[in-house]
Parts: C-alpha cells; sequence; structure tokens
C-alpha cells in the first residue's frame, strides 16, 4: 500500500499537535481486527464537502467508493448519523439499503426494517408553534431560511451576512424559548437547529453499536454535534474529526478527502483482517 498522504495529528498528552500519521495507521490495523466493526460516518463536513443548497450534497466520489467497498465485507456494518432528516439523508447519501441511517441527531432511526416516527399531539403542536415563530424569524432577516424536519426545524444562516446571521440566532433564541419549554437547540456550522425531542448523535451511536453487537467503532465528524458521538467512544475504538475547530476525538484529518483515505485504508486493512480470520 502507498504511504498515505494524510496530514493526520494526535493530540498528546500534552495537549500539543503531534504530526502521526503512523500512529493513525497502526491504530487502524488494530482496529480492522476486531471481531465485529461497526463504521459509523456523519455525512455533511465529513463524507460530502459542503455546498450552499443542503439538497445538492454529495459525497465524494472516494468517500462513496471506500463505503461500498466496507460494505462488501463480513462482520462490517456501515450507518451513517446525520442532523439531516431521514428523508433527506436517504436522498443525499443514496447508499444501499443495509446501510444504517440515522437522522435528525437521532430522532429517526433506520435500521434493517422501516421505522416511522410518529410525533404525539403535544409533540405536533409544538412543531406547528416552532415553525411560525422561525418563519418570522426568517422574513425578517435577509438570506436566512428554515428547513423542515420531523420533529424540527434548521434555520440556515450560510449565505446571511455576519450581522444578519447574528441577529436571527439571537431572535430565534429567544422567541423559540418564550414560547416552547424544554426546546432542545443545537448549533452547527452555519446552521442552528431546533427540535423539540433531545436525542443526541452519542445515544444514536450507543443504540447502533447494540443493535450490531459491535466489538469495535469507528467514528468520524467535523461538527460540535459529532462530539457527543466521540464522547461515547471507548478504549479499542476510533474517534477521527474532520476540519478545523475543538475535539475529543483522538485523531484529526484536514477534510473530506482526508477522511476518504482514511476509509479506504480501514477498508483495506478489513479485508486482510477478514481474509486471515477466515
Ligand atoms: O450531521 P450532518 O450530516 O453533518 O448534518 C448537519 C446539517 O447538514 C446540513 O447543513 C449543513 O450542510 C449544508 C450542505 O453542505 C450547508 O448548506 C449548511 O450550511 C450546513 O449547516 C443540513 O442542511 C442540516 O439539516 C443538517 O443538520
Amino acid at each position: 500500500m502507498s504511504t498515505p498522504s494524510t496530514t493526520a495529528s494526535h493530540v498528546g498528552e500534552s495537549g500539543i499537535q503531534l504530526d502521526e500519521t503512523d500512529e493513525l495507521i497502526a491504530r487502524l490495523r488494530e482496529l480492522a481486527r476486531t471481531e465485529r466493526l461497526l463504521v459509523a460516518l456523519d455525512f455533511d463536513g465529513t463524507l460530502a464537502p459542503e455546498v450552499d443548497v443542503p439538497s445538492h450534497a454529495r459525497a465524494l466520489p472516494e468517500a462513496r467508493r471506500a463505503v461500498l467497498e466496507l460494505l462488501k465485507l463480513d462482520s462490517t456494518r456501515v450507518a451513517l448519523i446525520s442532523g439531516r432528516a431521514m428523508e433527506s439523508l436517504e436522498q443525499v447519501s443514496d447508499l444501499p439499503d443495509d446501510v444504517l441511517l440515522v437522522g435528525s441527531h437521532g430522532v429517526e432511526i433506520r435500521l434493517d426494517s422501516p421505522t416511522r416516527l410518529t410525533l404525539d399531539t403535544q409533540e405536533l403542536a409544538q412543531v406547528d408553534v416552532l415553525s411560525e415563530v422561525l418563519e418570522d424569524v426568517a422574513d425578517r432577516v435577509d438570506d436566512v431560511w428554515i428547513e423542515s424536519k420531523p420533529a424540527g426545524f434548521a434555520l440556515h444562516t450560510r449565505l446571511a451576512s455576519d450581522e444578519g446571521s447574528r441577529q436571527a440566532h439571537l431572535m430565534a433564541l429567544a422567541e423559540t424559548k418564550s414560547e416552547i419549554e424544554g426546546l432542545t437547540v443545537r448549533e452547527g456550522k452555519n446552521v442552528l437547529e431546533f427540535s423539540i425531542r433531545s436525542t443526541t448523535k452519542g445515544e444514536a451511536l450507543l443504540h447502533l453499536k447494540e443493535y450490531t453487537k459491535a466489538t469495535a467503532v469507528f467514528y468520524a465528524g467535523d461538527d460540535v454535534t459529532d462530539e457527543d458521538a466521540f464522547a461515547v467512544l471507548r478504549s479499542g475504538d476510533f474517534g477521527l474529526k474532520s476540519g478545523s475547530g475543538k475535539t475529543i476525538a483522538e485523531f484529526r484529518v484536514s477534510d473530506e478527502a482526508e477522511v476518504a483515505q482514511v476509509l479506504a485504508m480501514l477498508g483495506q486493512f478489513r479485508a486482510e483482517a477478514r481474509m486471515s480470520a477466515s
């Protein structure tokens, strides 16, 4: 195998970023030898580069290829854990049905048989109130819009000015909180997410780990909400942060292309490990 060109770094005990590509490779090889592997991945900013229109986002071809290779391997499951609504995640990810999907930060889950999210009357009423309040905020600030999800909304500010974005955040926070008690608010890249359910990617990852009976987990993500998933990783698992920003993940690469390289390596090591196990 050729030497990977990742700029992987490892946060040493001193907090200093050390160039640790060799260590990353050694740890990937070790992970690949586990009995049952779960590879769980965030979508936007991890497999797919950020774009202005969410429905236009697609995984990099090399990332998609690496995921398809992993799917061919026995005792290996692949999952996407995203903030997107399930319908949107299915559309943009366009992967086979044996990929486990988690949408809306854990509110929606598609395992091997489809399940439908149902909200009770009170929750439906809360979604209606949220819609009214956030539509009103979006109407008042240029280039701010809302994306609908089954249990909430994302307030997008990617195309707004810094000041517009700041104002939209402040208004949306104040006005939703005064209308709905116990609302969950998550901040992401150019987005503020409001949900009437309070799941996290960490809870979703634990659920998938139990469902797949995984003996070790690989998780890659780029945003603040992915930190909840990194937080539930245990010894022998592997956490990979894509891009800049504070993280508790053990390893970091610089972008989606490097995530794809790491996934391709993992696929290769896993194929070798499964071959020698059989
Ligand atoms: O958990 P993820 O899979 O990373 O999803 C997080 C949010 O992704 C989408 O918004 C982000 O990506 C868009 C497309 O690149 C970009 O236009 C936007 O600025 C980003 O915030 C999605 O639209 C949200 O619903 C997800 O929660």
